[in-house]
C-alpha cells in the first residue's frame, strides 16, 4: 500500500508560514499583498478553485479582488481590465483563469500581464525564465508537485520522470522542473504511442491528462511515486457528483510507493502556490522601491 502525500497537510504548513509573513510585513509596506483573479464564464472546476482561493487568501491576510465576468464580455473589454489590474498598486498578483471560452484570444491576455504580476507565470518571458534554468515567477500546479515531491523525500536525479499532459498549464511547466532537478524527463500526450510501455518505465509517474482515473495499475512501475493532477468532476452509479484525478486510485495505491489523492493533493497545493507566488511579487515591489534584493521565488 503506497504512501499518501498529502497536499492538503502541506498546504496548511506553508500557509501558516505565508500569514506569518504578511502579518509581519503590512505594517512596514503599509498596505496587504493583492490578488486579481479573472474569470469569465461559468465552469465548475474553476468555481471550485475560485471558491478555495479566496478563503486562502482571508486567511493569510492577502487582499483578492475576483473579477467575474459573463461569457458575453469581449476581448478588449478583458484586455482593459488586464490594463487597469496592472497598473493598480493594490495589485501585486493576476490570475487569469483558464480555459477561456473559445472566442477569446488567451495567449493575447497572458501576453499583455505585467511580468511582475503573473501569478501563474504564463507570460513569455517567466515561461523563457523557466526554460533558461533562471529565477522567476513559476505556474503554480507545477510548483506544487514540486514542493510534494520535496516534502515526501522523494530523489529526483538521475530518476526517469514520465509525464502524461503537455499545456503550458502544467505538462510542459512541471517536465521543465523535473529536468531542473536532472530527471530523465520524457512527456507522453495524446498522439504517444505505446503509452503504457513508457509510463511503466517511469519512477515518477505525473498525470495530467483531464480524463478521469484514466491511469490504471498495469501502467504503474511498481514502486513509481504517482502525482495526480487530475481534478475531474464525475457522477458516480450512485447519482452523486464527487471529485477524481487522472488516475485510478484504489488499484495504483496498491502498486505505487508514493501517491497524491484527490482531492487533498495537488489542487491544495496550486492554491498555495498561488498566495507564495502573490507574496513573492509584493515582496519584489518593495525590494525594488528600497533596491534591497530578496531570496528566490
Ligand atoms: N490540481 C490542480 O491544481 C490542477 C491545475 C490545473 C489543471 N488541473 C487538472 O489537470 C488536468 C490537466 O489539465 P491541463 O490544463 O493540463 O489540461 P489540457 O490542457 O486539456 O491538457 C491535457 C493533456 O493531456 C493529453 N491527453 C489527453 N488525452 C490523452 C490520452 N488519451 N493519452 C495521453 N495523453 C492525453 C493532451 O494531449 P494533446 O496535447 O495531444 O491534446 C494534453 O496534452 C485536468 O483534469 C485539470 O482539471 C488540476
Ligand atoms: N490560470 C489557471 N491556473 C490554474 O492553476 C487553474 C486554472 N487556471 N483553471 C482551473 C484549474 C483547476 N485548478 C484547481 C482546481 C481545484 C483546486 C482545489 O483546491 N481542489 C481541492 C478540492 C476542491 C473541492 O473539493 O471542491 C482538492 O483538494 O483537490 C485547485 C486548483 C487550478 N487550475
Amino acid at each position: 500500500m503506497a504512501i499518501i502525500i498529502d497536499g492538503k497537510a502541506l498546504a496548511k504548513k506553508m500557509q501558516k508560514a505565508i500569514a506569518e509573513e504578511v502579518a509581519q510585513l503590512q505594517p512596514q509596506y503599509g498596505r496587504p499583498p493583492g490578488l486579481a483573479v479573472l474569470m469569465v464564464g461559468d465552469n465548475p472546476a474553476s468555481a471550485a478553485y475560485v471558491k478555495n482561493k479566496e478563503t486562502a487568501c482571508h486567511k493569510s491576510g492577502i487582499a483578492s479582488f475576483g473579477k467575474h465576468f459573463p461569457a458575453s464580455v469581449t476581448q478588449t473589454e478583458l484586455e482593459q481590465v488586464i490594463d487597469e489590474l496592472n497598473a493598480d498598486d493594490r495589485v501585486d498578483g493576476i490570475l487569469i483563469q483558464l480555459p477561456l471560452p473559445d472566442k477569446f484570444d488567451a495567449i493575447a491576455l497572458l501576453n499583455r500581464l505585467d511580468p511582475a504580476k503573473d501569478a501563474d507565470g504564463l507570460h513569455p518571458n517567466n515561461l523563457g525564465k523557466l526554460v533558461r534554468g533562471e529565477l522567476g515567477l513559476q505556474s503554480c500546479t507545477p510548483a506544487g508537485v514540486m514542493e510534494l515531491l520535496a516534502e515526501a523525500k522523494i530523489d529526483i536525479a538521475g530518476k526517469n520522470a514520465v509525464v502524461i499532459g503537455r499545456s503550458i498549464l502544467v505538462g510542459k511547466p512541471v517536465a521543465l522542473m523535473l529536468l531542473e532537478e536532472n530527471a530523465t524527463v520524457t512527456i507522453a500526450h495524446s498522439r504517444t504511442k505505446n503509452l503504457t510501455e513508457i509510463t511503466r518505465k517511469a519512477d515518477i509517474l505525473i498525470a495530467a491528462i483531464g480524463k478521469p482515473e484514466f491511469v490504471t495499475a498495469e501502467m504503474v512501475k511498481p514502486d513509481a511515486v504517482v502525482i495526480d493532477v487530475g481534478i475531474n468532476r464525475i457522477t458516480d452509479y450512485e447519482g452523486k457528483s464527487r471529485l477524481v484525478g487522472d488516475v485510478d486510485y484504489a488499484s495504483v495505491s496498491e502498486v505505487a510507493s508514493h501517491i497524491t489523492p484527490v482531492p487533498g493533493g495537488v489542487g491544495p497545493m496550486t492554491v498555495t502556490m498561488l498566495l507564495h507566488n502573490t507574496l513573492w511579487s509584493y515582496k519584489e515591489k518593495f525590494a525594488k522601491s528600497n533596491k534591497l534584493s530578496i531570496a528566490q521565488p
